[in-house]
Protein backbone atom coordinates (compact mmCIF):
# COMPACT_ATOMS: atom_id res chain seq x y z
CA UNK A 1 0.00 0.00 0.00
CA UNK A 2 3.00 2.57 1.06
CA UNK A 3 4.42 1.16 -2.21
CA UNK A 4 1.58 2.43 -4.24
CA UNK A 5 1.08 5.50 -2.57
CA UNK A 6 4.97 6.42 -3.24
CA UNK A 7 4.67 5.47 -7.27
CA UNK A 8 1.26 7.53 -7.40
CA UNK A 9 3.17 10.37 -6.08
CA UNK A 10 5.90 10.00 -8.12
CA UNK A 11 3.48 10.08 -11.57
CA UNK A 12 1.73 13.02 -10.33
CA UNK A 13 4.69 15.04 -9.40
CA UNK A 14 5.70 14.67 -13.05
CA UNK A 15 2.64 15.97 -14.27
CA UNK A 16 3.05 19.37 -12.54
CA UNK A 17 6.66 19.95 -13.93
CA UNK A 18 5.45 22.97 -15.68
CA UNK A 19 7.82 25.69 -14.55
CA UNK A 20 11.84 25.44 -13.62
CA UNK A 21 11.14 26.10 -10.21
CA UNK A 22 7.74 23.90 -10.48
CA UNK A 23 10.02 21.56 -12.26
CA UNK A 24 12.58 21.17 -9.58
CA UNK A 25 10.76 21.16 -6.59
CA UNK A 26 8.95 18.10 -9.07
CA UNK A 27 12.24 16.52 -9.50
CA UNK A 28 13.02 16.93 -5.50
CA UNK A 29 9.80 15.50 -4.49
CA UNK A 30 10.56 13.01 -7.25
CA UNK A 31 13.40 11.65 -5.96
CA UNK A 32 12.63 11.42 -2.43
CA UNK A 33 9.29 9.43 -3.36
CA UNK A 34 11.52 7.26 -5.38
CA UNK A 35 13.74 6.85 -2.47
CA UNK A 36 10.75 5.93 -0.49
CA UNK A 37 9.22 3.61 -3.28
CA UNK A 38 12.92 1.72 -3.42
CA UNK A 39 13.21 1.25 0.63
CA UNK A 40 9.99 0.15 0.25
CA UNK A 41 10.60 -2.46 -2.38
CA UNK A 42 13.67 -3.27 -0.84
CA UNK A 43 11.62 -4.20 2.56
CA UNK A 44 8.93 -5.60 0.54
CA UNK A 45 11.69 -8.02 -0.85
CA UNK A 46 12.80 -8.78 2.35
CA UNK A 47 9.87 -9.43 4.10
CA UNK A 48 8.84 -11.78 1.03
CA UNK A 49 12.35 -13.39 1.36
CA UNK A 50 11.84 -13.73 4.93
CA UNK A 51 8.53 -16.33 4.18
CA UNK A 52 9.65 -18.19 1.49
CA UNK A 53 12.40 -19.59 3.74
CA UNK A 54 11.74 -22.84 5.52
CA UNK A 55 10.59 -21.32 9.35
CA UNK A 56 13.78 -21.27 11.56
CA UNK A 57 13.06 -23.05 14.89
CA UNK A 58 12.60 -20.18 17.47
CA UNK A 59 14.01 -20.39 21.08
CA UNK A 60 10.63 -20.90 23.40
CA UNK A 61 10.01 -19.69 26.66
CA UNK A 62 12.36 -20.43 29.50
CA UNK A 63 10.71 -21.43 32.71
CA UNK A 64 11.39 -22.99 36.00
CA UNK A 65 11.29 -26.28 33.92
CA UNK A 66 13.93 -24.63 31.79
CA UNK A 67 13.80 -24.81 27.64
CA UNK A 68 11.50 -27.10 25.92
CA UNK A 69 13.05 -29.88 23.67
CA UNK A 70 16.71 -28.30 24.51
CA UNK A 71 19.08 -29.75 27.06
CA UNK A 72 17.67 -27.46 29.83
CA UNK A 73 14.49 -29.04 30.01
CA UNK A 74 13.07 -30.17 32.90
CA UNK A 75 10.64 -32.75 34.16
CA UNK A 76 8.91 -33.18 37.90
CA UNK A 77 9.00 -36.59 38.53
CA UNK A 78 7.57 -37.94 42.36
CA UNK A 79 7.87 -41.56 43.87
CA UNK A 80 4.60 -41.70 45.91
CA UNK A 81 4.00 -43.66 48.85
CA UNK A 82 3.89 -47.04 47.89
CA UNK A 83 7.09 -46.65 45.63
CA UNK A 84 8.95 -45.18 48.76
CA UNK A 85 7.30 -47.70 51.08
CA UNK A 86 8.48 -50.68 48.27
CA UNK A 87 12.13 -48.91 48.66
CA UNK A 88 12.04 -48.49 44.69
CA UNK A 89 13.96 -45.20 44.63
CA UNK A 90 17.25 -46.04 43.76
CA UNK A 91 15.53 -47.96 41.06
CA UNK A 92 14.01 -44.93 39.46
CA UNK A 93 16.78 -42.94 39.63
CA UNK A 94 18.76 -45.63 38.33
CA UNK A 95 16.81 -45.34 35.05
CA UNK A 96 16.65 -41.84 34.62
CA UNK A 97 20.59 -41.53 35.38
CA UNK A 98 21.23 -44.35 33.09
CA UNK A 99 19.45 -43.15 30.14
CA UNK A 100 21.31 -39.72 30.67
CA UNK A 101 19.32 -37.74 33.01
CA UNK A 102 20.53 -35.07 35.43
CA UNK A 103 18.75 -35.68 39.00
CA UNK A 104 18.78 -31.77 39.63
CA UNK A 105 16.52 -31.41 42.54
CA UNK A 106 15.19 -34.15 44.81
CA UNK A 107 13.53 -34.08 48.80
CA UNK A 108 11.74 -36.74 50.71
CA UNK A 109 8.39 -34.70 52.26
CA UNK A 110 4.69 -35.67 53.25
CA UNK A 111 3.13 -33.66 51.37
CA UNK A 112 0.01 -31.52 53.07
CA UNK A 113 -3.63 -31.68 52.46
CA UNK A 114 -3.60 -28.65 50.14
CA UNK A 115 0.01 -29.61 48.58
CA UNK A 116 -1.43 -32.54 47.51
CA UNK A 117 -5.13 -31.20 46.07
CA UNK A 118 -3.00 -28.41 44.17
CA UNK A 119 -0.92 -31.10 42.24
CA UNK A 120 -3.72 -33.26 41.45
CA UNK A 121 -6.36 -30.47 40.94
CA UNK A 122 -7.04 -31.37 37.47
CA UNK A 123 -8.25 -34.49 38.75
CA UNK A 124 -11.10 -32.68 41.27
CA UNK A 125 -14.34 -33.74 39.94
CA UNK A 126 -13.24 -37.56 39.31
CA UNK A 127 -14.31 -39.99 41.90
CA UNK A 128 -11.29 -41.32 42.86
CA UNK A 129 -10.22 -37.78 43.84
CA UNK A 130 -10.73 -37.87 47.81
CA UNK A 131 -9.00 -41.42 47.86
CA UNK A 132 -6.30 -40.12 45.78
CA UNK A 133 -5.23 -37.49 48.17
CA UNK A 134 -5.65 -39.77 50.98
CA UNK A 135 -3.21 -41.60 49.85
CA UNK A 136 -0.41 -38.87 48.46
CA UNK A 137 -0.74 -37.81 51.85
CA UNK A 138 -1.16 -40.96 54.22
CA UNK A 139 2.07 -40.17 56.17
CA UNK A 140 4.71 -41.87 54.32
CA UNK A 141 6.88 -39.51 52.20
CA UNK A 142 6.78 -39.08 48.72
CA UNK A 143 10.08 -38.67 47.09
CA UNK A 144 9.87 -35.42 45.08
CA UNK A 145 12.16 -34.86 42.20
CA UNK A 146 13.18 -32.52 39.33
CA UNK A 147 15.31 -34.33 36.28
CA UNK A 148 16.67 -32.51 33.97
CA UNK A 149 17.52 -33.24 29.89
CA UNK A 150 16.68 -33.42 26.73
CA UNK A 151 12.98 -34.46 26.03
CA UNK A 152 12.67 -35.80 29.41
CA UNK A 153 9.08 -34.52 29.84
CA UNK A 154 8.12 -36.96 26.87
CA UNK A 155 11.37 -39.58 27.67
CA UNK A 156 10.27 -39.43 31.27
CA UNK A 157 6.46 -40.24 30.41
CA UNK A 158 7.97 -43.40 28.04
CA UNK A 159 10.30 -44.46 31.43
CA UNK A 160 6.92 -44.31 34.04
CA UNK A 161 4.20 -46.16 31.97
CA UNK A 162 0.79 -45.87 30.82
CA UNK A 163 -1.59 -44.53 33.77
CA UNK A 164 -2.78 -48.02 34.10
CA UNK A 165 -0.32 -50.54 35.01
CA UNK A 166 -2.07 -53.38 32.22
CA UNK A 167 -1.43 -50.94 29.58
CA UNK A 168 2.21 -50.13 30.93
CA UNK A 169 5.19 -51.29 28.90
CA UNK A 170 6.41 -53.82 30.33
CA UNK A 171 9.91 -52.12 30.56
CA UNK A 172 8.41 -49.11 32.10
CA UNK A 173 8.50 -48.56 35.99
CA UNK A 174 4.71 -49.07 36.26
CA UNK A 175 4.82 -51.89 33.88
CA UNK A 176 7.57 -53.86 35.45
CA UNK A 177 6.23 -53.12 38.95
CA UNK A 178 2.74 -51.72 39.52
CA UNK A 179 -0.79 -53.84 38.77
CA UNK A 180 -3.50 -51.55 40.25
CA UNK A 181 -3.99 -47.88 39.02
CA UNK A 182 -4.53 -46.57 42.15
CA UNK A 183 -0.96 -48.18 43.25
CA UNK A 184 1.48 -46.87 40.02
CA UNK A 185 4.18 -46.17 42.00
CA UNK A 186 5.26 -42.62 40.48
CA UNK A 187 4.23 -39.64 38.67
CA UNK A 188 5.73 -37.76 35.70
CA UNK A 189 5.04 -34.43 33.78
CA UNK A 190 2.94 -34.97 30.99
CA UNK A 191 3.80 -31.61 28.89
CA UNK A 192 6.10 -28.39 29.13
CA UNK A 193 3.24 -26.53 30.82
CA UNK A 194 2.38 -29.11 33.56
CA UNK A 195 5.92 -29.49 34.00
CA UNK A 196 6.55 -25.40 34.92
CA UNK A 197 3.20 -25.69 37.18
CA UNK A 198 4.28 -28.74 39.15
CA UNK A 199 7.81 -27.84 40.04
CA UNK A 200 6.81 -24.74 40.76
CA UNK A 201 3.91 -25.97 42.98
CA UNK A 202 6.68 -28.68 44.63
CA UNK A 203 10.33 -26.53 44.32
CA UNK A 204 11.55 -23.06 44.49
CA UNK A 205 14.35 -21.91 42.35
CA UNK A 206 16.75 -21.93 44.79
CA UNK A 207 16.53 -25.46 45.56
CA UNK A 208 17.57 -26.44 41.84
CA UNK A 209 20.75 -27.59 41.19
CA UNK A 210 22.96 -26.46 38.24
CA UNK A 211 25.61 -28.60 37.25
CA UNK A 212 27.31 -30.39 34.87
CA UNK A 213 27.80 -34.30 34.49
CA UNK A 214 30.91 -35.98 33.77
CA UNK A 215 29.92 -37.47 30.70
CA UNK A 216 27.28 -35.02 29.32
CA UNK A 217 29.02 -34.60 25.91
CA UNK A 218 29.04 -38.54 25.44
CA UNK A 219 25.08 -38.15 26.49
CA UNK A 220 23.78 -35.40 24.10
CA UNK A 221 25.97 -34.41 21.72
CA UNK A 222 24.57 -34.53 17.67
CA UNK A 223 28.08 -35.08 16.51
N1 LIG B 1 -9.53 -44.96 37.96
C1 LIG B 1 -8.66 -44.64 38.90
N2 LIG B 1 -8.76 -45.17 40.12
C2 LIG B 1 -7.88 -44.86 41.10
N3 LIG B 1 -6.88 -43.99 40.93
C3 LIG B 1 -6.72 -43.43 39.73
C4 LIG B 1 -7.61 -43.73 38.64
N4 LIG B 1 -7.22 -42.99 37.56
C5 LIG B 1 -6.14 -42.31 37.97
N5 LIG B 1 -5.85 -42.56 39.26
C6 LIG B 1 -4.74 -42.01 40.04
O1 LIG B 1 -4.63 -40.64 39.74
C7 LIG B 1 -3.33 -40.38 39.24
C8 LIG B 1 -3.42 -39.25 38.27
O2 LIG B 1 -4.17 -39.64 37.15
P1 LIG B 1 -3.85 -39.08 35.70
O3 LIG B 1 -5.03 -39.37 34.88
O4 LIG B 1 -3.36 -37.69 35.84
O5 LIG B 1 -2.70 -40.06 35.23
P2 LIG B 1 -1.13 -39.87 35.14
O6 LIG B 1 -0.82 -38.52 34.62
O7 LIG B 1 -0.55 -41.02 34.43
O8 LIG B 1 -0.73 -40.02 36.63
P3 LIG B 1 0.23 -39.08 37.44
O9 LIG B 1 -0.37 -37.70 37.36
O10 LIG B 1 0.20 -39.66 38.82
O11 LIG B 1 1.53 -39.22 36.73
C9 LIG B 1 -2.88 -41.70 38.66
O12 LIG B 1 -1.48 -41.82 38.57
C10 LIG B 1 -3.44 -42.67 39.67
O13 LIG B 1 -2.62 -42.74 40.81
Amino acid sequence: MFARTAASALRGSSLRAMSTAAAQRASSSARRSAAVASSLTAAAGLTFYALSQPSLELEGPKTIAGEYKTVTERSFVMLKPDGTSRQLLGKVINRFEEKGYKLVAIKSLVPSEALAKEHYADLAGRPFYPGLVKYITCGVPVIAMVFEGKDVIRQGRRIVGATNPLEADPGSVRGQYAISVGRNLIHASDGFDSATTEIGLWFSDAEIASYKTANEEWVVSDN
